[in-house]
């Protein structure tokens, strides 16, 4: 036997997010996102799928809530469509939103949920991005009176608020990369993105604090574990500046008040450099109560010139794949909450996305993800190791609750715990949903069952 066994007081949850799982993409007053403009225009998604209806879960809600507490999670990290809330991102609110919202985390709470609330993941409202979107700073102020909006709303019942997911995501992967919402390929404007972003979180944090809230507010970056291929300087260096760019690059500004000098300067090389004005990093530097981990993958990588913005190319050295194509790496999931530690310090951490991509279908009434329950038992393991490296672990996530729309690739990519068929919009909870069930029972799982 190796029992891996948790606290008692640890948290344990599933996470989703509006624009993959609501639907209702134009109902009750909705304004669009840039993701319903994304996902509408020709190329951009697998397939040409889109989140016009997603998994319904506008509708479909207290079912959603009835196979959550049977699944016993304390906590449900959702998040707020900001364009259902203000259809043009500022002025006239829309009130069908708001009921929604209430609705929806008045039968969380009593169905004895916790809701933890993501106030950004990703739909910014298409109107402001006509102007600009994240690149304008006025972007940035209208996210601040969303959020205030918000924390007036529901302070009551919210207690667990986070400002923006994957930070990294929304400016790198979305105008610079450019595979998600709304596109870009500029590296200038993807690092004013991530500083505006930053800088959002900062200015959310602040009207929380001036609002004497009740709970506490953090934000949830993606990280992943690159490991040198050797110790040469330039294998190291290498993977480092990979790391900076999903980690160091988000952490310093919030955790130490300023850049990675070794990433600003990197950028410098590459024609990108910051605007950052007077008092900005007083405000994304201010504590925040709790920190998000999104993490899904690592690897090895080493020193190539030219191979990618860092000089860094990965390493294919046969760890086995997930239906994402992406390599199954513990090891770096532990490598990597120790390095926050060590670096950052103790902030309480929720590890608020962590999951695979397996593509299993229902047979017979069930879905074998075999794959999937061994994927979270290396991963759990590794988060246990991290606990006792002094990792101050307060809850985990997995990533997701249900099959949903996952971005760029559409309905082809299944994360869920429970299966949706996404013409029917049937659930059929999968394998993992009864382990993850008797997992969050116990307290502890047997690494060799
Ligand atoms: N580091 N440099 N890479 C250079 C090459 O990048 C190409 C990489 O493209 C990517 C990178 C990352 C992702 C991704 C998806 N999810 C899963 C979602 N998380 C939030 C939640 O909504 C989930 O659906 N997390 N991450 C997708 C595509």
């Amino acid at each position: 036997m190796a029992i891996m066994e948790f606290p008692k007081d640890m948290k344990w949850g599933a996470a989703t997010a509006a624009y993959q799982i609501e639907g209702a993409a134009f109902k009750d007053g909705k304004g669009p996102s840039i993701w319903d403009t994304f996902s509408h225009t020709p190329g951009k998604v697998l397939n040409g799928d889109n989140g016009d209806v997603a998994i319904d879960s506008y509708h479909r809600y207290e079912e959603d809530i009835q196979l959550m507490k049977e699944l016993g999670i304390d906590t449900y990290r959702f998040s707020v469509s900001w364009p259902r809330i203000f259809p043009t991102g500022t002025g006239e609110v829309n009130e069908k939103g708001l009921k929604f919202y209430h609705d929806f985390v008045d039968a969380l709470l009593a169905n004895g949920i916790e809701p933890m609330c993501t106030l950004y993941h990703w739909d910014l409202p298409q109107a402001l991005q006509d102007k600009g979107g994240w690149a304008n700073r006025a972007t940035v102020d209208a996210f601040a009176d969303y959020a205030e909006l918000m924390f007036k709303e529901f302070g009551g019942k919210v207690k667990s608020w986070i400002t923006i997911n994957e930070p990294w995501c929304v400016s790198f992967l979305s105008n610079f990369i450019g595979i998600h919402a709304p596109g870009n390929t500029d590296l200038q404007l993807a690092t004013d993105i991530s500083h505006h972003v930053l800088l959002a979180h900062g200015k959310a944090v602040s009207r929380f604090r001036a609002l004497n809230m009740e709970g506490g507010i953090g934000y949830a970056p993606n990280v992943e574990w690159l490991e040198p291929f050797s110790n040469k300087q330039e294998d190291v260096d290498a993977c480092n500046r990979s790391m900076g760019f999903l980690m160091d690059w988000f952490f310093d500004p919030v955790f130490k008040g300023s850049y990675p000098a070794f990433m600003v300067e990197w950028f410098e090389q590459k024609g990108a450099v910051l605007h950052i004005e007077e008092g900005d990093m007083d405000i994304i530097s201010q504590p925040i109560d709790f920190l998000g981990i999104n993490y899904y993958t690592g690897g090895v990588g080493r020193y190539k010139k030219d191979a990618d913005l860092f000089d860094m190319e990965r390493i294919d050295i046969g760890y086995e794949k997930t239906d994402f194509d992406w390599f199954i790496y513990p090891e770096g999931f532990y490598r990597v909450l120790a390095k926050i530690k060590d670096k950052y310090g103790s902030v309480p951490i929720y590890i608020t996305e962590n999951g695979a991509c397996y593509n299993d279908e229902v047979e017979n009434g069930r879905v074998r993800d075999q794959r999937r329950i061994e994927y979270l038992k290396q991963h759990l393991t590794s988060l246990k190791r991290s606990m006792d490296y002094g990792v101050n672990i307060k809850g985990y996530l997995t990533w997701s609750l249900l099959d949903n729309f996952e971005w760029a690739e559409g309905y082809d990519k299944r994360f869920g715990i429970i299966h949706v068929d996404f013409n029917t919009l049937e659930r059929t909870k999968k394998d993992s949903y009864y382990w993850y069930k008797q997992t969050i029972s116990n307290g502890w799982f047997d690494m060799n069952y």
